[in-house]
């Protein structure tokens, strides 16, 4: 038998209803090779054909756990994932998880419940079964659970049912999966990365910056994650780079832990000082998971650090092109990334844009530059809403003119906001730290007045 004819016969078996199988080659191999794990020959022989057996407009299909090579079938989880969102409160018995790398609890169907879904009009039951099975190895005689969604709708939705309800179902888990995750922050020691839970508090509606460079950033952001076809087409790396620039406690490192957290991307904080050679950096990169970002603060210090190195001559002995530099680095990124299909995204930060190498800020390397500037009116707006859940007050005006002529980061700002739960004792410090911030900074100016 040829394999087409194989997968068909396979196909023929595993949809057996009381309906005909209408199933065009095309459909049947996906759902061979994606859906329906081999083994369901060994179950319909051992005692599973009871499924497949009801005689009605019915069709059956089993969604098993693990093929037998104890491969787990991505199907099966899914449907558990997406499921849970369909859970009602009127069942009686639930499973109930919670694993290390999940933040929420994960309710489920226990063994041998059921429930129905609605579909783009069709209705589909599903049922949680499990069953023990014996088996004799050479090891003796093992009993393992086998567990499987038994799914039955009408036949006559078939095709529906292959072609669309299930990469739904696929599509939603991976949707409910990654909001569900924990995120990772990973910092790489030498050329390994170790990693932490990111609990960063940062998100884009607590950001404090110009509200409309803010639109233009979460727009951008956007784009770029809806994409994935318009990179291939063009055939570029599904990638974005963003460079920070700006004083500190403007938010650089907040807008990063803002972004992870709006994208639900791990964070791989990589710090140059700690790679010496490209086949480490390498290492480090080829080790990134997919929806990730990858972040390298600091840029000008660590171009800085090699430059040092160059002059003490340290690595006399290695060979030039073994050493890091910021451009090699950037396009040995682009070498490795243009082959990954998944979005990636790079954020170099500097509080002095202009040490920069000139290479870096051509256009294009970079796609966007963005200022993280001293604290506008606008960002204290965020701030004061953030800090006291306030959207107006009596002080706002004269906190706006001294905004205007004091040059204060967020981060000062927001340790004032922080000084009193009571926004009118709040606020009434931040005018006062403002204004002795215009008083000495005057005094620096004469300061330096009378140097000169
Ligand atoms: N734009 C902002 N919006 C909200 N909070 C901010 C902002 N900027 C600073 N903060 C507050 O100040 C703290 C320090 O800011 P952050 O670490 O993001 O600054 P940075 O620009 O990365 O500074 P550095 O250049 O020193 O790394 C933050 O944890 C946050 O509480
Ligand atoms: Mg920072």
């Amino acid at each position: 038998m040829d394999s087409h004819s194989q997968i068909m016969e396979s196909a023929k078996k595993y949809l057996t209803t009381a309906a005909s199988v209408a199933a065009s080659a095309m459909l049947a191999r996906t759902v061979v090779n994606e859906f329906l794990p081999n083994e369901f020959r060994t179950l319909l022989s051992s005692g599973f054909h009871r499924l497949f057996s009801r005689v009605s407009t019915d069709s059956v299909i089993v969604v098993i756990r693990q093929t037998e090579r104890r491969i787990s079938n991505e199907l099966y989880d899914a449907a558990g994932t997406y499921l849970r969102t369909k859970i009602s409160p009127t069942l009686k018995r639930l499973r109930a998880s919670k694993t290390e790398e999940n933040n929420s609890i994960i309710i489920s169907l226990d063994d041998g419940q059921g429930l129905t879904d609605v579909f783009e009009g069709v209705e589909y039951n599903w049922q949680h079964m499990i069953q023990q099975e014996t088996s004799t190895t050479r090891f003796g005689e093992t009993t393992v659970d086998v567990r499987w969604y038994k799914l039955n709708f009408h036949s006559k939705y078939k095709d529906v049912t292959l072609n669309t309800y299930f990469p739904h179902i696929l599509d939603r888990a991976k949707e409910i999966k990654a909001v569900d995750r924990r995120l990772k922050l990973h910092m790489n020691e030498y050329d390994s990365w170790s990693e932490i839970d990111l609990h960063h508090p940062a998100t884009m509606d607590t950001l404090a910056m110009e509200a409309q460079l803010k639109r233009t950033i979460l727009e951008d952001l956007a784009r770029f994650v809806k994409r994935k076809e318009y990179y291939k087409r063009i055939g570029k790396a599904w990638k974005r780079g963003y460079l920070l620039f700006g004083p500190p406690g403007t938010g650089k490192s907040s807008l990063i832990a803002a972004i992870a957290n709006y994208l639900r991307f791990d964070i791989y904080d990589l710090d140059l000082k700690e790679v010496n050679r490209n086949s480490e950096l390498k290492r480090l990169l080829i080790g990134m998971t997919n929806k990730s970002m990858l972040v390298i603060e600091d840029i000008d210090c660590s171009l800085d650090l090699r430059n040092r190195d160059g002059e003490e001559g340290e690595e006399e002995t290695e060979s030039h092109d073994s050493d890091v530099t910021l451009s090699g680095l950037l396009n040995f990124i682009d070498g490795l990334w243009s082959t990954s299909r998944e979005e990636r995204i790079i954020v170099l930060t500097t509080n002095y844009k202009d040490r920069l190498d000139p290479a870096l800020l051509r256009p294009g390397r970079m796609d966007m530059h963005i200022h993280m500037g001293y604290c506008g009116p606008d960002s204290f707006r965020v701030l004061a809403s953030n800090y006291h859940a306030i959207d107006e007050h009596p002080l706002f005006e004269e906190i706006d003119c001294l905004l205007k002529e004091v040059e204060a980061t967020p981060a000062e700002v927001a340790e004032e906001l922080m000084r009193s739960d009571d926004a009118d004792i709040a606020l009434g410090a931040l005018i006062l730290f403002l204004q002795n911030k215009r008083k000495g900074e005057g005094r620096e100016e004469i300061l330096l007045e009378s140097l000169n």
